[in-house]
């Protein structure tokens, strides 16, 4: 049972306040004015700072959907490699986190590799190497599901206990697209045509496979839509189960999460069906180009803050919105009210 920690609707109420007496139009900062209103509620105060202390966390799997003909344009091989290279601090997550203060960290829950030339700090929450082929058998066992979720929330509690004021989810591994958009259409009821996207940017051929593959899939998983475990041991993983246990948690311990790509929108449509509410804690950095993660943004009722066309994953998408949140809560802070600076709105006639 998850117990979803209580938005402060009084901070919400004086943000919002203090944000339409500021010195501009009302209304004139977009959604910037969302932003730092949310940012309130979530951070308890009606004068939020921008977030300081920001942990990224990157889940690193691979995917048995790889197995039976390609559904990625890039082999399995790469998710061990960039986890590598995350290590190593050249990858754009890393790029992007150092630009905007952010710390990461990588968590190999399922990579096809021990990695045993990382420090064991990574593999400290592996569950299993890869996953079923989901077209055709179960990804996980239960007991993998359950410890995969369990793995995303201690990280999260490891995270926060660190002083982490904003969480960020990242994912690393070839094929998850695959499975995000199985997830996604199986919640949502969506048919495998209106899921499906390019990925890593297959070609058309590699696209209908891809297709038949989560047509295939999401007759395996339909009987589960709306049994999030049940999901994620049918056709998930053991790294998608650790980011839903992440969002989870996050509801729970009232720290709020800036989503990345198809992987965390996934994952954060499998935690609010199991948490509903939660949500009120996300807020989504931005809209890639998957259509899985067009479908669960609109069914989560959240609405990205950039859509650059981006479809990087490892938090990416995430970390280019940042210093949105961190500016509308320097707004709300900085700028002086419209009553210290011009006479009253004289009254319409
Ligand atoms: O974040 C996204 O929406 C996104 C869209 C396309 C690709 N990716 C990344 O690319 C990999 C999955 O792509 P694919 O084609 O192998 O399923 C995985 O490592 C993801 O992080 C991520
Ligand atoms: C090179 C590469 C980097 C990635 N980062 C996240 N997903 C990725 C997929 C590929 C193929």
């Amino acid at each position: 049972m998850t117990h979803v920690a209580r938005i402060d609707e009084g901070a919400r109420t004086g943000a919002r306040r203090r944000v339409d007496a500021l010195a501009k139009p009302l209304g004139a900062l977009g959604r910037l004015e969302d932003l730092a209103v949310w940012l309130a509620g979530v951070q308890g105060t009606s004068a939020p700072v921008p977030p300081r202390e920001v942990s990224v966390v990157v889940f690193a799997g691979d995917h048995g959907v790889t197995g039976d003909g390609a559904v990625s344009a890039y082999p399995r091989a790469v998710t061990a490699a960039m986890v590598r290279e995350f290590l190593r601090g050249g990858a754009a997550v890393n790029v992007l986190a150092g630009a905007h203060g952010a710390r990461v960290r990588v968590v190999d829950l399922g990579v096809d590799d021990d990695l045993t030339d990382t420090p064991p700090e990574v593999r400290r929450h592996k569950v299993r190497r890869g996953s079923g082929a989901i077209q055709r058998e179960d990804a996980l066992t239960v007991d993998q599901a359950l410890a995969g979720l369990a793995a995303g929330r201690a990280i999260a509690d490891e995270e926060v206990d660190a002083g982490a004021d904003l969480l960020v989810p990242g994912d690393m591994g070839i094929g998850n697209t695959t499975v995000a958009a199985t997830l996604v259409g199986t919640v949502l009821g969506l048919d495998a045509d209106q899921v499906v996207g390019w990925g890593t940017g297959v070609d058309d051929e590699t696209w209908r496979h891809k297709r038949d593959v989560v047509a295939a899939a999401l007759e395996r998983a339909r009987p589960y839509a709306d049994d999030p475990v049940a999901l994620l041991r049918s056709v998930g993983s053991a790294d998608l189960a650790a980011g839903t246990g992440f969002l989870l948690r996050s509801a729970e311990r009232g720290v709020p999460v800036l989503l990345d790509g198809v992987v965390s929108g996934a994952c954060a449509l499998l935690a609010e069906r199991s948490a509903p509410g939660a949500v009120a804690w996300w807020c989504a950095g931005h809209r890639s180009t998957e259509p899985a993660h067009r479908a669960a943004l609109a069914s989560l009722g959240l609405a990205p803050l950039l859509d650059l066309e981006l479809r990087l994953g490892e938090a990416s998408g995430a970390l280019t919105a940042l210093p949105l949140l961190r500016t509308a809560a320097l707004l709300l802070a900085g700028m002086t009210t419209l009553d210290s600076v011009a006479p009253p709105v004289p009254e319409q006639v």
